[in-house]
């Protein structure tokens, strides 16, 4: 029955208990940590609530805070986060009210900040087979304090959606959970409305509605939820495309009849001519000569696209709408949770990123991840050794709390993030030479100029057992991952046909057209020197080393979730699934 561990230097282990456990993590409980002296916070039992309180009385200290929780896919990190904000809620709301602070005008950002989860969750989480609500992309969410300490607000960042799931899923894999709630929930009038079919109703039905509640309390109304439901209905029709013709070209592609019903409602969901639509998805423009703007030599004309390619501009359609309407969901909470003006003096931040993944097929999306992993264990371990630098006594700390250890060892594996990050001679610098150089090259060409650069390295090996596809090894510091080297250059470029970005600009639905309006460069687009260029990858790196300095910037807290077993049972700890080493130093 004890489910919280204190490790010391600011860390407690979670094990997910898999059921509800009685007065866990109820009002009393809440009350009672709160209510606790200084003195008595340290010598009460580790929880998620000890943390969370903690991180308040030190950020009203005037120490922002960073809460970090990791661990692996199902071991409890976005329930962590929930009860972290609910925490920080429900002690907000008797805070204002008592201090009458000035910062209190009663339009609940409490409630506001706890309704982005259900929208968050609803587009960013899916059911795999680790989890049947795991988080497909990062979050680090910044509580903003005013200087009585009450909460005025919140900032919210996201991290890499994994996006090929709207495309393409390996079975016993889902989409994301608004596609199934939207389907299962929608009035008949809204299936009419959104051309969607009949739908077996199934356990999502009452989930829509939640979804919907929560998008109306951070402003987000009916006509904006159905501007984003028609955008879903859009997806799903075009997902459901198929092409015929003959690879050869000498009879160019089209949908294929029995899909023109899909194409035609595809085209009305997302205001656009039909036949613009066609064209985009089966031809190619290709531009000839010189690309000065002066040259007069300079000429355009359309390719047909083969079958494969077809499928491609598809899927990149698809997942492109997808991601650009997470992305403006995220920003419209952020500016309905934002502090009011010069408000916000302090912070407590609460990071829920992905764990460390290995599957039977890995590629950019898992080298992504594990990368952002194998960052925070750095920084851990670094802030962990400072810590105790400074005399925690993290060995009596555990034996307090009845766990024995002999001995522990510094993984000296971090090196490993040199040969991925480093700005020569690294996994990503070459990675991202590919994309510059913009030449076409097959999977083998491209493992041979992996092996033949790191041939030397202990971390970016030859996989030991031959596999069907060109692939290499990644020596992480959680283990090894087998990456498949096909597709990568071409996710990280992550390129947006300028066809499809011109067809969706071009709607006459505004709605449509500004997703694709923003300023911000795709990935991919060349700088203006055309010398550097913005990769899936270098984004995604840039984006971690500016979380690591906000958060160096603050005092940090982290929770180790724990999976007792593998099967997500309750009461059975499976300690061949667990090793504490592992989890102490590792994932
Ligand atoms: N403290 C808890 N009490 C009861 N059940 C829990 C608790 N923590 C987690 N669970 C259960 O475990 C499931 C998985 O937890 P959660 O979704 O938080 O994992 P996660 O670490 O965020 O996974 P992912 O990385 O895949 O997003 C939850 O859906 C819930 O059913």
């Amino acid at each position: 029955g004890v489910y919280y561990c204190n490790l010391g230097a600011g860390t407690i282990l979670a094990v997910n208990p898999f059921q509800d456990v009685s007065n866990l993590f109820d009002e009393k409980k809440i009350t009672s940590y709160h209510s606790s002296l200084l003195s008595e916070l340290s010598c009460m039992p580790a929880h998620v609530f000890a943390v969370a309180e903690r991180a308040l009385r030190n950020m009203k200290e005037g120490n922002n805070q960073s809460v970090i929780i990791s661990g692996e896919s199902g071991a409890g990190k976005t329930w962590t986060v929930r009860c972290l904000m609910r925490y920080l809620a429900t002690v907000n709301l008797q805070h204002a009210a008592l201090n009458l602070s000035d910062s209190f005008v009663g339009d609940e950002i409490e409630h506001r900040v706890l309704s982005s989860n259900p929208i968050l969750e609803a587009f960013g989480n899916a059911a795999t087979p680790r989890n049947h609500n795991s988080s497909r992309f990062g979050k680090y969410i910044q509580l903003q304090y005013d200087r009585c300490g009450t909460m005025v607000g919140a900032n919210l960042h996201v991290y890499l959606l994994e996006k090929t799931r709207v495309s393409n899923r390996d079975q016993f894999e889902r989409s994301y959970h608004i596609f199934y709630q939207m389907l299962n929930g929608c009035s008949e009038e809204e299936r009419k409305e959104w051309k969607l079919p009949d739908a077996e109703r199934m356990d999502d039905e009452s989930a829509f509605e939640k979804t919907r509640q929560s998008m109306m309390s951070v402003g987000i109304f009916t006509e904006a939820q159905n501007q984003i439901f028609t955008t879903l209905s859009a997806i799903l029709h075009l997902n459901q495309l198929e092409f015929e013709g003959d690879d050869d070209l000498s009879n160019p592609c089209t949908v294929r009849s029995e899909f023109q019903a899909n194409t035609k409602t595809s085209a009305q969901l997302l205001a656009v001519p039909i036949n613009h639509l066609v064209q985009t998805l089966t031809f190619r423009k290709i531009e000839a000569g010189s690309t000065r703007s002066a040259d007069r030599r300079r000429s355009i004309f359309k390719r047909p696209c083969t079958r494969a390619e077809c499928r491609a501009r598809r899927d990149a359609m698809v997942k492109c709408v997808y991601e650009r309407l997470f992305l403006w969901l995220v920003k419209q909470i952020g500016n309905d949770l934002s502090a009011p003006d010069k408000s916000a003096f302090h912070f407590i931040g609460l990071l829920d990123v992905y764990g460390f993944e290995s599957f039977k097929h890995n590629c950019l999306e898992q080298l992504c991840i594990n990368y952002a992993n194998e960052k925070l264990q750095q920084y851990y371990i670094h802030n962990f050794l400072k810590l105790k630098q400074v005399g925690y006594k993290t060995l009596d700390e555990l034996a307090l709390e009845g766990v024995s250890w002999d001995g522990m060892e510094i993984n000296d594996k971090i090196s490993c993030l040199n040969a991925l990050e480093s700005t020569r001679n690294s996994l990503f610098a070459l990675l991202n030479e590919e994309c510059r150089l913009n030449r076409t090259t097959d999977a083998l060409q491209l493992k041979s100029r992996l092996t033949d650069s790191f041939h030397k390295s202990p971390y970016i090996t030859q996989p030991r057992i031959s596999t069907e596809t060109p692939s290499f090894t990644v020596n992480h510091y959680a283990g090894k991952v087998v990456y498949a080297v096909k597709l990568l250059t071409v996710k990280n470029k992550d390129e947006l046909p300028l066809e499809i970005r011109e067809l969706l600009v071009d709607s006459t639905n505004p709605f449509i057209c500004n997703l694709f309006l923003d300023k911000s460069p795709d990935p991919a687009t060349p700088s203006t020197k055309g010398k550097s260029l913005e990769t899936v990858l270098s984004q995604f790196k840039k984006s971690l080393d500016e979380l690591l300095t906000t958060m160096s910037t603050t005092n940090c807290n982290y929770i180790r979730c724990i999976k007792p077993n593998m099967e997500s049972l309750p009461s059975k700890f499976d300690s061949r699934h667990v090793s504490l080493y592992r989890y102490y130093f590792i994932s």
